[in-house]
């Protein structure tokens, strides 16, 4: 049979480990796929620079433009904006298949990429995009094509959550922990794409697309990072029997506009109780709740080169059956076209703490403020600090607008000395 000719884009972390694949499993992928999978050139910036693994002699080259005329099937492992999706685009026009792990890039400008594919009638696959080596995009996109998929929630960045999974278990600092991940290949060539939400942003506006049949991109998504979570929340989620994730959730909502959808990536303290607290590492996991099915779970490596590569070849035996066959899997479904809801009507619990004055009368004022704003308390704890006392509000369900605006009242209060804390709490009693 006929060799399909493969291009990778990119020999770093991921690269360097679909190549190595490529060659370890060709044996298996060529029975697999119906024909031997040639990798016929790896593309990289610079042809001296010291690699993780051996790239065959004369498979090297800086011309990623000219590589990709002559490959079936591309496989984009460069990351960013540009010049990858020139050189996807590029691809397309002549006539291969792509597979990419880029979620910036497809969050940011999907839609184009996917006409694209549409035009040149073939595949665009990226399933390394979201929580590495797991499979949540083809169980959306595929398996739960039939069903009504309500609420998405996950821990979907490893990096962000080996850091904060070092803060709770290890009491490491924050710099030394990113330092650690970053050696371990798990964080994006800027770190702060990682810490401050951008790559989780990116994920969820990928995963609200496929579960909400809807156009999300990653400028929809309500994004805080991890850079301001203190030892100091770590511990008062600790003290609550909770532990602080970066969670990213994409919700469906009924309004009297009808349906739209919530999608948000920001720290949360969750109880110890719940499935999620218990993702530790650099480790990912995705909830999905969908109408019929009721509650999945998908749980794995969701960074780091090899499990990514998993996912790369995975797609890249898929594209390249469809190729053979002379077909094309499922293209972009955005056919609901639901609106995405600002994030002050998105609804959620908060937990403040609250450097106050203790004398008589503070807790009821502080009450006063959660009530001016028809927000509901559920537990209050005082710890006595000298003259001085810190409060622990956790508020029952509310719109973030409102939650919002009685933190902004309690900054305001004579009685209120700081509002040193303000974290979103999920996962427990509403
Ligand atoms: N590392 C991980 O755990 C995961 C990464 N990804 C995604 O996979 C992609 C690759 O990530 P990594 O391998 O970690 O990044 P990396 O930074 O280790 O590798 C990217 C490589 O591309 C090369 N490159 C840059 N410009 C180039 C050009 N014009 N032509 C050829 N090569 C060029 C760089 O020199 C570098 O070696 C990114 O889109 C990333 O978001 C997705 C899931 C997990
Ligand atoms: N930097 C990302 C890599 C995978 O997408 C992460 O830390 O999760
Ligand atoms: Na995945």
């Amino acid at each position: 049979m006929k060799p399909l000719k493969v291009a990778v884009l990119g020999c770093g972390s991921v690269g360097s480990q679909v190549v190595r694949l490529l060659d370890e499993q060709a044996g298996d992928l060529t029975a697999r796929v119906g024909a031997p999978l040639e990798l016929v050139g790896v593309a990289v910036r610079r042809l001296d620079a010291p690699r993780e693994v051996k790239v065959p002699e004369g498979l090297l080259t800086t011309d990623a433009e000219e590589l990709v005329t002559r490959a079936d099937l591309v496989v984009e492992v460069i990351g960013g904006i540009e010049p990858a999706r020139s050189l996807i685009l590029r691809a397309l026009d002549h006539g291969a298949s792509v597979v990419t792990a880029n979620k910036a890039l497809l969050a940011a400008d999907g839609p184009a990429l996917y006409a694209a594919a549409d035009l040149a009638a073939r595949d665009l696959f990226y399933e390394a995009a979201v929580a590495g080596a797991i499979p949540i995009l083809r169980p959306l996109r595929e398996s739960l094509a039939g069903d009504r998929v309500t609420r998405v929630l996950g821990i979907v960045n490893g990096t962000t959550n080996f850091i904060l999974d070092k803060m709770d278990t290890a009491g490491s600092g924050f710099a030394e922990a990113l330092e650690e991940a970053q050696e371990l290949g798990y964080a994006e060539a800027d770190p702060t794409a990682d810490v401050e939400g951008f790559d989780a942003a990116a994920k969820a506006a990928i995963l609200a697309s496929l579960a909400f049949h809807s156009r999300v991109t990653v400028d929809d998504v309500h994004r805080e990072g991890i850079s301001e979570v203190t030892a100091a929340d770590v511990q008062s989620a600790r003290e609550m029997g909770s532990v602080v994730k970066l969670l990213a959730i994409a919700e469906l909502r009924g309004g009297e506009a009808g349906e739209a959808v919530a999608v948000r990536v920001h720290p949360a303290m969750i109880p110890r109780s719940h499935p999620l607290a218990s993702v530790r590492e650099a480790f990912n996991a995705v909830f999905v709740e969908s109408e019929a099915a009721g509650e999945l779970m998908f749980y794995g490596p969701g960074a780091g080169g090899s499990p990514t590569a998993s996912a790369v070849l995975g797609d890249l035996v898929t594209v390249a059956r469809n190729q053979l066959a002379g077909t094309r899997g499922p293209g972009e479904s955005a056919y609901a076209e639901r609106p995405v809801l600002p994030m002050g009507e998105t609804v959620t619990r908060y937990h403040v703490a609250i450097d106050v004055d203790d004398r008589a009368g503070v807790l009821a004022a502080v009450a006063n403020a959660f009530a001016d704003q028809g927000v509901s308390i559920q537990t209050v704890k005082q710890e006595g600090r000298g003259l001085d006392a810190q409060l622990v509000v956790v508020s029952h369900s509310a719109t973030d607008a409102q939650l919002a605006a009685t933190v902004d009242q309690l900054r305001t209060m004579d009685a209120v000395r700081e509002v040193t804390s303000v974290m979103r709490v999920e996962g427990g009693v509403e």
